[in-house]
């Protein structure tokens, strides 16, 4: 069985599950399980705190585990990072009430508040800048107002609790995260079966499936426009004059890619969704 470590709640939590039922995994029913065996697919998930995810893995206790690259790194474990998991995402900075500090060189001898301490003493270190850490559970943006810390160190995602705070990004940019899969470097054929799987799955979130008719006197210019992953698929038509083509076409570029195929002359363009893919 592969041992597979799941966030039990937090940012992560719904859509690590999400992806994993996209998988083809059949994971809890009932949110308080910290335990679930998929005998079917050879699996068990153990519910933890994202936090605790790369100890797990790191350790061997567990195989393979989805967690924050942030979290990853902070926690100092021997567990790596296998694959990015294209949500979560978050950049990792320093910030201050407006006007306070514009360089990470002003740190030097100045408190600052983090709950990534391990994440952040590795930055300052390698940037030859010492000050203190305040290390505090969350909620990291009230410890300048309240007077414990006089900048912070932490995740920011849409900026809103930070300007809510009063405070202000400044200096460099000290991680972009991402969701991940980490491993614990131990084999398990189990463990590149959900790799692929989960590759599978973004690619199916990622990619739209693109038919569409054009004359045979215009492919090149249409089959330029959908190249595919590896090829588009050309089939003859009963007219002669004609082809049908079928390409993967990144979804964000959908409504593009039409446009620009019905100006070289494609019809009966059509798009439908990827259900799961194995590339
Ligand atoms: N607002 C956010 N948007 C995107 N990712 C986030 C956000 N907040 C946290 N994350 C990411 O989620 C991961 C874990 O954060 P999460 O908030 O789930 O854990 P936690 O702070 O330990 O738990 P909790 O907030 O439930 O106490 C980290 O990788 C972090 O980068
Ligand atoms: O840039 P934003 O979109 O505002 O998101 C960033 C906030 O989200 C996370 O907090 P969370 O809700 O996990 O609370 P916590 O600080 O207690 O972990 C993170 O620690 C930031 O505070
Ligand atoms: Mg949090």
């Amino acid at each position: 069985m592969l041992k597979i470590a799941v966030p039990n709640k937090g940012s992560l939590s719904e859509t690590a599950a999400q992806m994993l039922a996209e998988a083809g995994y059949h994971g809890r029913r009932d949110p308080r399980e910290l335990v679930t065996a998929d005998p079917a697919n050879g699996v068990e998930f153990f519910y933890l705190r994202p936090r605790d995810i790369a100890t797990y893995v790191g350790s061997g206790a567990l195989d393979v585990g989805i967690t924050g690259r942030d979290l990853l790194l902070d926690s100092e474990s021997p567990a790596t990072e296998v694959a990015e998991l294209n949500f979560g995402g978050s950049t990792f900075r320093f910030a201050s009430p407006a006007g306070e500090f514009s360089t990470l060189e002003q740190l030097q001898g100045r408190r600052v508040a983090t709950s990534y301490p391990g994440l952040v003493a590795a930055f300052l270190a390698k940037s030859n800048v010492t000050a203190t850490l305040v290390k505090l559970d969350g909620a990291v943006e009230s410890a300048v107002r309240l007077g414990v810390a006089d900048a912070v160190a932490d995740v920011v995602s849409t900026g809103s609790t930070l300007r809510k705070a009063g405070l202000e990004i400044f200096g460099p940019v000290i991680l972009e995260s991402t969701a991940v899969l980490i491993s614990s470097g131990i084999q398990n054929p189990g463990a590149d079966t959900l790799l692929r799987r989960l590759q599978g799955v973004l690619v199916a979130r990622q990619y739209v499936l693109m038919d569409y008719d054009v004359p045979r006197a215009h492919l090149d210019a249409a089959a330029a426009l959908t190249p595919g992953i590896e090829s588009p698929t050309i089939s003859p038509l009963a007219d002669p004059d004609w082809v049908a083509v079928r390409a993967m076409v990144p979804r964000h570029d959908m409504n593009l890619v039409m446009d620009a195929l019905w100006e070289v002359g494609a019809r009966a363009i059509l798009v439908s969704p990827i259900h799961a893919a194995r590339i």
